[in-house]
Parts: C-alpha cells; structure tokens; sequence
C-alpha cells in the first residue's frame, strides 16, 4: 500500500466518484466500493473493473449460505479487486468458502483479493448489541476475530476502539481495517452512526493498517484540503 487510506466512495454518482479522485493527490492507496454506489452504477463500475489498474475494496459485506458467496466471489468483474469483505458472523464454512473463491480466481490469473472479516459493526452500542444477545462489543470482536482467522479471512475490520484489543490479542500479524474515522477538529457528518471514532492519529498510533474514510472527505466544504489533512495525520515509513 502507497499509503494506510482507503477512500469510501459513499456517493451517488459515478462521475462524482471520479471527479472527487481526480482531485486528490497522492491518491488513496484503494478506494472501497459498496451497494451505495454499485446499484445505481454497476454497468459503468463493472466496465471500469476491467480496464482500471486503481486498486479496489469491494463492499458487499457478504452474509449468506457459502455457495452464494463463493459465487459472488467468483462473479466480480476484472482483477482490480484487491479486498472484499465477509461477516464473520457467516461463520466458518462461509469464510472459508469465501477464501477458497479468492484463492480459485488467483489460480485463474486475476489475483486474489485479500477476504476481510467484518467483526462487529462500527455502529452498533451496547443496547443494540444486547438485543442481538450479545453482551461486550470486545468480547465479541475477539470471538469472531479468532473464528475468521481461523477460517481462512487474511484480515479483520473493527471499530478503532476494539485497536488495543486486537493488537493485544492477536499481535502484530493480521490486516486491520477500521471505518470510524472523525477528524477532531471537524467531527460532524451528516447523520453520523460511527461510535468509538478516532482521530486518524490514534487509529494510526493504536495499530490500523488502512483507514477507511468516507463523509468526513466526501462532505467536506473542501475534500482536497481535508485529504491533505489525513494524509498529514501519517508519517510514512523511512525509506530503505
Ligand atoms: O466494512 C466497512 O467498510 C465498514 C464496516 C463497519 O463496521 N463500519 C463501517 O462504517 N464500514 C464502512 O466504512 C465507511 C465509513 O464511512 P464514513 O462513516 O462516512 O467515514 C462506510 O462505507 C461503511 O460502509
């Protein structure tokens, strides 16, 4: 990666998705794709997919019986996939079938994405987590953390507040992704749903590998000036 930022492109239209990239410099190392835009532009994405060499985080967020999702897995167009994401909440067959899929389409010579598990989404609190029956957001994110590592996901996406946790628990090791990015300074989004946000700079400093970053550039009075902001946020490593 050319750098930790991953740039959700949360919007309605294609050409402002490509407006807003043309804008920012240095690009974002990937940039995530979901349903948001996906189903209102699948015709022009999909030709993109086949000619485009930007690298791409497809968000389906996939939770479904493991033949369907080793389907999609396999249906994606072009070889710009670099990640996708799971629920871990599928449970194992579904994780690895999932993997088994990225690992068939590598054979096949379009690479092979990397398969994030989603643990526990970033906007759920303690109440709504309760009235799915589960009682401690960590307790969870630790239990299926473990359970998609074990099935085969090469990585996990958490809230920046399950960080420590995580670097505690499972090392240094395992690709974690974190939504749930607020600049401090400037924290308001419209209808904001993440809990336990955190500046870019403690998601940086308590071990994330790719922040993901969507209304906070994508609402901005002025998204070029806030992209440099987050890119500021990151010391890149020395060179070697
Ligand atoms: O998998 C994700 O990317 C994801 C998982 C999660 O638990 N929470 C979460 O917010 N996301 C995505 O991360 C992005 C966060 O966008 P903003 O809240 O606008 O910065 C959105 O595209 C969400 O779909």
């Amino acid at each position: 990666m050319t750098n930790p930022f991953c740039l959700a492109l949360d919007m309605k239209s294609w050409e402002e998705a490509l407006r807003l990239l043309s804008r920012l410099t240095p690009k974002p190392a990937i940039v995530k794709i979901g349903p948001l835009l996906y189903l209102r532009e699948s015709g022009r994405i999909e030709e993109w997919f086949i000619r485009t060499d930007q690298p791409v985080f497809l968000d389906f967020k996939w939770h479904d019986i493991p033949n369907t999702v080793a389907g999609s897995v396999e249906a994606i167009p072009g070889s710009c996939v670099k990640l996708l994401t799971v629920h871990a909440q599928g449970g194992k067959k579904m994780i690895r079938a999932a993997r088994d899929a990225a690992d068939s389409r590598d054979a096949s010579g379009k690479g092979r994405p990397l398969v994030l598990a989603v643990t526990v989404l970033t906007h759920l609190d303690g109440p709504q987590l309760a009235e799915l029956g589960i009682q401690g957001r960590q307790d969870a994110v630790r239990r299926l953390g473990t359970l998609a590592l074990e099935s085969g996901a090469d990585g996990l996406v958490m809230s920046p507040g399950d960080l420590a946790m995580a670097r505690k628990e499972w090392g240094r090791e395992p690709l974690v992704v974190t939504p749930g990015i607020r600049f401090p300074e400037r924290n308001r989004v419209q209808n904001d749903d993440q809990i336990l946000a955190e500046s870019p700079e403690n998601a940086l400093q308590k071990g994330s590998d790719l922040l993901v970053v969507g209304r906070p550039i994508l609402e901005s009075p002025d998204p070029p000036t806030s992209w440099s902001r987050l890119l500021f946020s990151w010391t890149p490593p020395p060179e070697t």
